[in-house]
C-alpha cells in the first residue's frame, strides 16, 4: 500500500490575491519555495491543489479522476467560456460534443484557415502602407475577426467588424478582471449571444445557407446524444467558442512579433519561409510567452497520487505556464530557442500552452492546429513580407497581466511590402 505523505501547505486564509498580484508565477513561486511540484492553498474561499510538471497534468487529464462540472468561477464563465458549453461538460457528453466541434479542424479546414489568414494580412497590409503606424495587437485583432467569421461561414460587413472586435476582444481581456472591465466582458459577450442565437435560427429556419462544414453550419444543425439540437443559446455559446479564441490568437501574434523584434538571428532564420522553422519559431513563442495561466477541475473521488491524498470535490489547479517552463522539462526555459523543438519529444503532457492530454476525449484545446497556422502565417508576414521600423516604446509585460501583452501592444511605422 501506498504510505501517505502531507501535501505542502500555503498558509493564510485565502490566497486569491496573491494570485492576482503573482499571475503566471504564482504557482512557480511556491513551488520553488516548497520543493515541491504540488501545494495545497485556498482561492476563492475554499481549499485547492495547485500542481504544475508532466506526470501531474498527465494525472490531471485522466478523466476517471478529474471533472471540469463546477469547477471554472462563475464570472469566467460569464465572460470568457459562456455557460453551459463544451468547457463545463464531462463523460460522454462532453466527447459528442467535442467531435462537433473537432469534426471541422479536419485537413481542409486548417488550409482554409491558413489561405483566409494570409488574404486577411495582404488585405491588412495594403491598408498599413498608407497609414503613418499601426498597432500590431489592435490590428491583428480586426484581421483576425474577419478570418474567424469568413472561417466558421459567418456574413460580416465592412461596417460591423469594429464592433465584433470589441465584444471579442473585450471577453478575452476581462477573463481576470474585476469592476468596470468584467461588465464591460459580461455586455459584451451578451450582445454577441444575442446575435449568434439570430444566425442560428435563420440557419434552422431557411433563411440563411452557410457553406456545409463551416462551424455555423455544423453547430446549427448538431444534435446532442438524446436526438435533440442544442438549444439556440448554447450553440451561440459553442460559436463564440470558436470566434472569441480564433480573435485572442492576436495575443500570439503579439508575441510573435516581439519575438521577431528581439530575436534578429532567429528572425533571419525564418528568411527562407521554410514551414518547419516557423513551425519551430511559433512553438517557442507558445511555450515561452505567457498567456493561459492554469486550468481548474475537481476530484471525482478520493483517490492517493504518489502518496497525497485528494478528496472528492477539492478544486484542483494545473498550472499551464510552469510546466511550459519547468526546468526538469525544459533545458534552459527562460531561454528563447526555437530549435529546442528539433528534437522535443512531442509528449501531450509537458508542452501545455493549449492543455494537455488527447484532443478528442479530453478537454485539450479544440482549435490548438488552426492557432498554429494562424501564427506561422503570422511570423512569416511579421520576419518576411514587410519592412518597417520599430519606434522606441515599451515592449516590457507584466506577468500579472492575464492576459499578459507587451505594453506598446507593438507600435511599428513606415511599413513597405517585400513580397508581392
Ligand atoms: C489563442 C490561442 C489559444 C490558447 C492559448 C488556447 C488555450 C486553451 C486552453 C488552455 C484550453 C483549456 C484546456 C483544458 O481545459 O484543459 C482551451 C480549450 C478550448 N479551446 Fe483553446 N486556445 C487558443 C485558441 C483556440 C482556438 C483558435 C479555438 C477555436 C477555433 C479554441 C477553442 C477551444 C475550445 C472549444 C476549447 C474547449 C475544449 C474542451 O473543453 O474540450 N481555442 N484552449
Amino acid at each position: 500500500m501506498e504510505t501517505s505523505r502531507p501535501i505542502p501547505k500555503e498558509e493564510g486564509i485565502d490566497n486569491s490575491l496573491s494570485v492576482l498580484r503573482e499571475g503566471y508565477l504564482y504557482v512557480t513561486n511556491r513551488a520553488i519555495g516548497f520543493q515541491s511540484d504540488i501545494f495545497e492553498t485556498r482561492l476563492l474561499g475554499e481549499r485547492a491543489i495547485c500542481m504544475r510538471g508532466e506526470e501531474a497534468a498527465k494525472l490531471f487529464y485522466d478523466g476517471e479522476k478529474f471533472q471540469r462540472h463546477g469547477a471554472a468561477p462563475k464570472r469566467v464563465l460569464k465572460t470568457l467560456f459562456g455557460e453551459n458549453g463544451v468547457q463545463t461538460l464531462d463523460g460522454e457528453e462532453h466527447r459528442h460534443r467535442k467531435a462537433m466541434f473537432m469534426s471541422i479542424m479536419n485537413r481542409d479546414g486548417l488550409l482554409a484557415m491558413r489561405e483566409i489568414t494570409r488574404k486577411q494580412w495582404m488585405l491588412a497590409v495594403e491598408r498599413f502602407e498608407e497609414l503613418e503606424q499601426i498597432v500590431i495587437y489592435d490590428e491583428a485583432k480586426e484581421l483576425l475577426c474577419r478570418a474567424a467569421c469568413e472561417w466558421a461561414g459567418i456574413p460580416i460587413s465592412g461596417e460591423e467588424v469594429k464592433e465584433k472586435t470589441e465584444w471579442l476582444g473585450a471577453m478575452i481581456e476581462s477573463a481576470a478582471a474585476i469592476g468596470i472591465k468584467h461588465r464591460r466582458g459580461r455586455m459584451a459577450r451578451s450582445k454577441a449571444e444575442q446575435w449568434l442565437e439570430g444566425l442560428v435560427l435563420d440557419v434552422r429556419e431557411g433563411r440563411m445557407h452557410p457553406a456545409n462544414g463551416t462551424a455555423l453550419s455544423v453547430f446549427s444543425k448538431h444534435r446532442d446524444l438524446a436526438g435533440n439540437r442544442l438549444d439556440p443559446k448554447v450553440a451561440a455559446v459553442e460559436i463564440l467558442n470558436i470566434l472569441r479564441p480564433i480573435v485572442a490568437v492576436a495575443v500570439y501574434v503579439c508575441f510573435t512579433a516581439l519575438a521577431v523584434i528581439q530575436q534578429p538571428e532567429e528572425r533571419e532564420k525564418l528568411m527562407t519561409s521554410e514551414e518547419g522553422k516557423l513551425q519551430r519559431f511559433v512553438q517557442e513563442v507558445r511555450r515561452f510567452y505567457p498567456f493561459f495561466p492554469f486550468v481548474p477541475a475537481r476530484a471525482i473521488r478520493d483517490f492517493t497520487w504518489k502518496g497525497y491524498e485528494f478528496n472528492k470535490g477539492v478544486l484542483t489547479i494545473l498550472d499551464l505556464y510552469g510546466t511550459n517552463h519547468h526546468p526538469k522539462l525544459w533545458d534552459q526555459p527562460e531561454l528563447f530557442n526555437p530549435d529546442r523543438f528539433k528534437d522535443w519529444n512531442g509528449s501531450p503532457f509537458s508542452f501545455i500552452p493549449q492543455g494537455g492530454g488527447d484532443h478528442d476525449a479530453g478537454h485539450r484545446c479544440a482549435g490548438e492546429w488552426i492557432t498554429l497556422e494562424i501564427m506561422k502565417e503570422s511570423a512569416d508576414v511579421l520576419a518576411n513580407w514587410i519592412r518597417y521600423e520599430v519606434p522606441l516604446q515599451d515592449l516590457s509585460f507584466r506577468f500579472h497581466d492575464m492576459p499578459s501583452l507587451p505594453h506598446s501592444r507593438i507600435i511599428i511605422r513606415n511599413v513597405k511590402r517585400l513580397n508581392s
